[in-house]
């Protein structure tokens, strides 16, 4: 949405600035021009007798003023108000080439401009020398007055001399009261012409201004407009330019579409879904010879990063046909009819590129329903949307463009985008599930150097230990433990490096600067020792992982690592074993200390969450029963939902949910001081302690984990042994 604002705001003041700073500049120009011109309207003069007056002849050439040049000066004048017309540019003054450009031209001008004054070349004197050397002595032949200011004698041996005069008149007297003097007869007088030259260059000179203005105008306006990186648009100026037209990216399946359907892995339903496109493109006939209509688009949703953009790429690349990808943020714009304008270069764009696939990311940016903002006028989005709706009605079979789109919030959409004959097909990517994650890791084990061929082991492992991880995630985890394999100059990348590259993308890096104080450091090392120890002896909790004392990230201290199965259902036992266990933390410290700390605000929030999804939603307490209390838009809610005595029942059932879990914590926990006692002591010795540790603690958990994917991947290997590396602990959840 700002992507095009800005570049308009930015230019507004150069634009004024430039014709500013241009027309002084000019004006400034014209000046020193005009001041140099020759005088090339005086009016010729015919032959005057001479009187002389040495003093006032003696001008030097630069000295001399052009007195009678206002006319052409006026003339020069308009120059810059003509100029006012060309085409605008940003402040000149910023741009270091302008300048550049702009003092080689007035430099080339000025020495032209002096070059064309200085034409007659004839040996310089002055009037004094001339008179005493040659012409008292009568060697002068003929005399030639040019432009009114300059004279060049031919003497009686053929060659020239020449020296300024300041007037005309004087020069004349002069010459005059000589030859009385010498008392020539006037037939035998020197004769005196007066001739005007010009230069080519005074009729090229009053037009420089106006060339270079241009000149440089457009030479401003051809750099601004040249390409930004990436081939699109990127000069200030394309903003204004290309408003209207779609931003689009073209991948040329040539060139840039290589991915293919295998490497989108783990959505296979999604993948087959999809595959009637691609035939589709490839095959167009096979369905029109009986009559078929094509559909015309189908909407990817699901969760960020479970790859949607990278589903509707493959879908180009197996089908071989050009991609154009757009955000449906780049259609929205503080001009109305900017989107719509957007949307149907987009579409016509398409047609020209046919058989091609169109992507539009973040769909809900332009069709998100639109009765549900009725409190903004949204003229714009909705111009843009139907917009949407006409090019894809206006479509015949046989145009043979397919329109994707990717949306994080399908249910937000218009159903006017959603009905047959539209986005018609619903192409739903969950978060991939175990097996699916194992898929994902093997493409993106691939590229990287590994001591062994990726085994399903392998795989696997990572998976387990990583629930809830997208497809996204999977992939900067993997190129994480590349660089962490780089950072200490491994040779492959291994087990150990994408276990602190999982534990780094989930909990953040390790804070080796944050230094607890040693009261700090006990309280957090008994808060963690009950999280575990609740952990431990409760059926339904995951499966514990690692404990650390080490701060990481932004704000935690210390925590645990547990990792949740794949899990559709949860029961309320399971929610209340949740509770107990995140209140373990305050619990112990209440236990084992005088005072408490502020060390329990995240569990606590996470309490209540899970409480008030128990009552308001979930039905899980008997006194609200199965009805859903939360309010589905608490902006909109124009009459309250439910009278004072339901939000009464309300609080007090949420308020039983927590304490009773609490009472549940206090129990299991003073019961088992010793075992916190052993678990903090641990703690404090070695900061981290894994499973292993627990069990040599502990003694087994009293029930059998209940994660599918943990025992089959990790437990094995947990209980070979301490294993060589007491930090291959990791984990997803933290507690
Ligand atoms: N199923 C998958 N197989 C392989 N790689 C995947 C998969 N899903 C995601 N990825 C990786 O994650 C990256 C980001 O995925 P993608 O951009 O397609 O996500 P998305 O669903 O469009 O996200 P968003 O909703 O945020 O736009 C991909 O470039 C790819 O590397
Ligand atoms: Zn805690």
């Amino acid at each position: 949405m700002f992507a095009l604002r800005n570049p308009i705001v930015s230019m507004r003041r150069p634009l004024a600035s430039l014709s500013k700073s241009t027309f002084e500049q000019s004006a400034l120009l014209q000046r020193q021009l005009s001041f140099h011109r020759l005088p090339n309207n005086s009016p010729v003069i015919g032959t005057r007798q001479f009187s002389v007056l040495n003093n006032q002849l003696n001008f030097k050439f630069t000295n001399r003023t052009n007195y009678k040049n206002e006319g052409n000066y006026n003339q020069q004048q308009n120059g810059p108000n003509n100029n006012k017309n060309t085409p605008p540019s940003p402040n000149p003054l910023n741009n270091p080439n302008f300048k550049n450009f702009v003092f080689i031209a007035l430099g080339a001008t000025l020495l032209l401009d002096l070059f064309a004054l200085s034409t007659p070349e004839s040996p310089q004197l002055t009037f004094q020398d001339f008179k005493v050397n040659y012409l008292e002595k009568g060697m002068v032949n003929k005399i030639q007055v040019i432009n009114n200011s300059f004279v060049e004698a031919t003497l009686n041996n053929g060659t020239q001399v020449g020296f300024t005069i300041g007037s005309v008149e004087f020069f004349e007297n002069e010459i005059d009261s000589i030859q009385d003097k010498l008392q020539i007869a006037p037939v035998d007088r020197i004769p005196v012409s007066y001739e005007k030259r010009t230069s080519v260059w005074s009729y090229i000179i009053p037009f420089i201004p106006t060339l270079m203005l241009i000149g440089g105008s457009y030479y401003l306006y051809s750099t601004m407009r040249k390409k930004g990186p990436g081939g699109g648009s990127g000069g200030p100026l394309d903003g204004i330019m290309n408003v209207g037209k779609s931003k689009a990216k073209l991948f040329n399946q040539d060139t840039d579409i290589k991915v293919k359907f295998k490497d989108v892995a783990g959505c296979d339903e999604a993948k087959e879904e999809i595959m009637e496109f691609v035939t589709f493109l490839q095959q167009p006939q096979k369905y029109e010879k009986l009559g078929a209509k094509i559909p015309r688009g189908a909407i990817l949703s699901g969760p960020p990063g479970t790859g949607k953009t990278l589903l509707a790429k493959a879908t180009a690349g197996e089908a071989g046909v050009p991609f154009l990808s757009v955000s449906g943020s780049e259609f929205v714009e503080m001009f109305v009819g900017v989107g719509a304008s957007r949307v149907r270069d987009l579409f016509s764009t398409a047609r020209k590129l046919a058989p091609c696939i169109i992507f539009v990311d973040e769909i809900d940016a332009i069709g998100a329903a639109r009765e549900s903002s009725p409190m903004r006028s949204n003229d714009e989005k909705e111009a843009t949307l139907n917009q949407l709706l006409v090019e894809m009605d206006g479509f015949e079979s046989s145009d043979h463009v397919v329109v994707l789109a990717g949306t994080n919030r399908p249910d937000m959409l218009d159903k006017a985008l959603t009905r047959p004959g539209r986005f018609d097909r619903h192409v739903y990517l969950d978060a991939p599930d175990i097996e699916g994650r194992k898929a994902i890791y093997k493409v993106h084990l691939g590229p990287l150097k590994l001591k062994e061929p990726v085994t399903d082991e392998f795989a696997g492992r990572l998976s387990a230990l990583t629930p809830g991880f997208s497809g996204a995630d999977i992939a900067n985890c993997c190129n994480e433990a590349a660089l962490i394999a780089a950072r200490t100059d491994a040779e492959y990348v291994e087990l150990k490096h994408f276990e602190q590259a999982i534990e780094r993308v989930i909990v953040g890096l390790e804070r080796k600067t944050r230094v607890l104080s040693p009261e700090e450091k006990k309280t957090v090392a008994y808060h963690e020792a009950g999280h575990a120890v609740c952990g431990w002896h409760l059926q339904h909790a995951d499966p514990l992982l690692k404990v650390s004392i080490i701060p990481r990230g932004q704000a935690a201290l210390g925590y645990a690592q547990y990792l949740p199965g794949d899990q559709y259902l949860i029961s309320q036992e399971q929610f209340e074993h949740r509770m107990i266990m995140a209140l373990g933390g305050r619990v112990s410290e209440q236990i084992n200390f005088d005072d408490i700390t502020t060390g329990g605000a995240d569990d606590f929030e996470k309490v209540t969450k899970m409480a008030n999804a128990m009552v308001l939603k979930l039905g899980m307490s008997n006194k609200i029963g199965t009805i859903v209390m939360e309010p589905k838009n608490t902006q909109m809610q124009v009459h309250k939902q439910f009278s004072e005595e339901t939000f009464e029942t309300i609080d007090a059932e949420v308020k039983r949910l927590v304490d009773d879990a609490y009472a549940k914590c206090k129990k299991l926990l003073t019961e088992r001081l010793d075992e916190v006692e052993k678990v903090a002591q641990e703690l404090l010795i070695k900061e981290v302690i894994t499973r292993d540790d627990m069990i040599r603690l502990l003694g087994p958990r009293p029930f059998e984990e209940k994660n599918e994917a943990f025992k089959k991947y990790l437990l094995p290997q947990n209980q070979e042994g301490e294993g060589e590396n007491p930090h291959t602990d990791e984990g997803a959840k933290l507690a």
